[in-house]
């Protein structure tokens, strides 16, 4: 299974609902949504009116990555916003336990972001409580990194970790993803693929850039 959402990070924000529209139609699976606080990483991005705005444009699952320093605070804001999946950083977490059966709680999807030096362990003790990790292959905090590819082998050590839990968890990777760096990532056992500049940076249109994500993890 391979699922492509487009980072809007890299769309252009004057004219942010276009930018999902285009990746709607041009057959992406989720809309990842990138907030950022300028404490947890070093930008300030978007809030919880703005995903509440965007969201009207389509019936995709959105997908919120929130790299901020007290998701707590937040979170319900952004399930009330329109947000389907949201994740929170382990690194960000005192408890981290207690903020993922409240993301639950609220009836969404909840997923821990690893950085790229955080390593797996993390979440031994917290299998039962997430529909999703999200592997960061870049730091935080900017679009158009390239890939760090130690990120590929950390996602089949984590692909072995919840094939021997017996759970679903899905393994998304965010960062530096495109065509020339997607298919190794694909094999080691990702199925969600986070993309921004691949995407709306592409020549040949969103549409094209999906496409050409998808043959590439296939491939
Ligand atoms: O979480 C993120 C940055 O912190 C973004 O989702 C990610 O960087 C996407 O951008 P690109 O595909 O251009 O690397
Ligand atoms: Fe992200």
């Amino acid at each position: 299974m391979v699922m492509i959402a487009p980072s809007i990070l890299s769309a252009d924000f004057a004219a942010l609902g276009e930018g999902v529209r285009q990746a709607a139609d041009g057959g992406a699976d989720w809309i990842h949504v990138d907030v950022m606080d300028g404490h947890f990483v070093p930008n300030l991005t978007i809030g919880p009116p703005v995903v509440a705005a965007i969201r009207k444009v389509c019936a995709l699952p959105f997908d919120v990555h929130l790299m901020i320093e007290t998701p707590d605070k937040y979170i319900e804001a952004f399930a009330a916003a329109g947000a389907d999946w949201i994740s929170v950083h382990a690194e960000a977490c005192t408890h981290l336990q207690r903020t993922l059966a409240h993301i639950r709680d609220l009836g969404k999807k909840a997923g821990v972001a690893l950085n790229p030096h955080t390593p797996l362990c993390v979440l031994e003790n917290i299998l039962d409580d997430l529909d999703y990790v999200l592997l960061m292959s870049v730091n935080p905090g900017f679009g158009g990194q390239s890939y760090i590819p130690a990120n590929t082998p950390k996602t089949a050590r984590l692909r072995r970790m919840i094939e021997q839990s017996g759970r679903e968890i899905l393994i998304q990777v965010d960062g530096g993803v495109s065509p020339a760096t997607i298919g190794p990532v694909a094999a080691a056992g990702a199925s969600v693929f986070v993309a921004g500049s691949a995407i709306y940076g592409d020549k040949d249109g969103v549409a094209a850039a999906i496409a050409k994500l998808r043959a590439a993890a296939t491939a």
